[in-house]
């Protein structure tokens, strides 16, 4: 077995034939940093090449030790003081970020995400090219962006916008959080392992003789459970209200809707950036058409828009994290205010590329 120090955030070695990947950034729940992107892509693109090794599984440790967090997403924080100072990191992150991405929805060799504990942002940017998407009772699940003035990137325009009806458009905007097996309801994950059963499993991929990657596959997939459990929200609603054409009209149906479901999910919505709830309403029915490899580069397009402003105008995202994660006052100063106040060129702006088509940062993504 060939192994990395520990002190690293991300841990690459191989158990058996397996290339066996620990993200390990307990304190800060496995955000990923510039340096952990480039050490994931590293990694695989070295595993994609060598016959020794059969299949790639991905984990994340907790404070208390393996398994417990996958990954809350990209490091917020250093978003945060990157856009402030100007750093020119910030630009690579992104680009870099989504080129990972991609390389994991397209990786030759099956690839499984053990998604155990929190998976968010950059975390469903890791697992949900996974071709086993493998879940817990501790599983939590979200692209909880708005909340933070961003939108969900990483591929989020991409896969919320192949789930069912109109889910992916109530997810993206609401952010709402799949508790265990409701990811599978959603088509956010393929099966459910009680998350005691977890450290076996790891295990014994060192253990196991496998034939290929396909024997891996299996054999892993032979210990979930795939039955999806009756969604818990109304999806009839949640397609009538969000298959609406815009934010407003979303907002006035809620108020029409006599549920708890409704009042909440109102309530919701009113603390979210009003802009990037337009935005992102826009982003998930332009991704719906769009192949992986497009919708990233439109990803790119309007996450340099949330950093790279016109002068005077004001960034959700970095005010979003200021308030979440910066000054911790959950009390963010949203500009506009009100939904009502947006207009169609703030909205308009974000899907607008900054870069001619042969220049653009991910121009390579086939
Ligand atoms: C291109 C990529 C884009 C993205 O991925 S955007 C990011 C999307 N993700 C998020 O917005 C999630 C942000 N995090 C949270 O909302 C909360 O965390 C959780 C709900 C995930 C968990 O809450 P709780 O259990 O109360 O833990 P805690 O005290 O908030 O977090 C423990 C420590 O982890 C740090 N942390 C959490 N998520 C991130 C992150 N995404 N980037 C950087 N740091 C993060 C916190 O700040 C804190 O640290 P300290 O103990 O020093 O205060």
């Amino acid at each position: 077995m060939t192994s990395i120090a520990s002190e690293t955030h991300v841990i690459a070695e191989l158990r058996g034939r397996v290339g066996c990947i620990t993200l390990n950034r307990p304190k800060a729940l496995n955000a990923l940093s510039l340096d952990m992107i480039r050490s994931l892509t590293q990694t695989l693109q070295a595993w994609k090449d060598d016959d020794s090794v059969l299949a790639v599984a991905i984990r994340g440790v907790n404070k208390e030790g393996p398994f417990g967090s996958f990954c809350a997403g990209g490091d917020i924080r250093f978003f945060h003081q990157a856009a402030l100072a100007g750093d020119e990191a910030l630009e690579a992150f992104f680009t870099e970020e989504y080129a990972l991405n991609h390389l994991i929805h397209t990786y030759p060799k099956p690839y499984i995400a053990l998604m155990d504990g929190i998976v968010m942002g950059g975390g469903m940017g890791i697992s949900q090219g996974a071709s086993l998407r493998i879940i817990t009772e501790r599983s939590k699940l979200a692209m909880p962006e708005t909340n933070i003035g961003l939108f969900p990137d990483v591929g989020g325009g991409y896969f919320l916008s192949r789930c069912a009806g109109r889910l992916g458009e109530y997810l993206a905007l609401t952010g709402r959080v799949l508790v265990g097996r409701e990811a599978i309801t959603a088509g956010l994950a393929d099966g459910f392992i009680d998350s005691s059963r977890l450290p076996g499993l790891w295990n014994s991929l060192e253990r196991t003789p496998f034939e290929n990657g396909a024997s891996v596959e299996r054999w892993c997939a032979s210990h979930l459970n795939t039955v999806a459990p009756p969604a818990p929200w109304p999806s009839k609603e949640v397609d009538r209200i969000f298959g609406l054409p815009d934010v407003p009209q979303i907002m006035t149906a809620l108020a029409a809707t006599d549920s708890d479901w409704a009042r909440e999910t109102a309530a919701t919505l009113r603390q979210r950036s009003p802009l990037m709830l337009h935005v992102v309403l826009e982003q998930i029915r332009r991704a719906r058409v769009m192949g992986l490899a497009e919708d990233l580069r439109m990803e790119r397009d309007m996450v340099h828009r949330c950093f790279h402003l016109c002068p005077g105008a004001d960034s959700e995202t970095v005010e979003g994290i200021r308030a979440l994660a910066v000054d911790k006052d959950h009390a963010p100063r949203w500009n506009p205010a009100r939904i009502e106040d947006v207009i169609p060129a703030q909205v308009a702006a974000f899907f607008e590329s900054p870069w001619a088509a042969d220049a653009h940062p991910l121009r390579h993504l086939g």
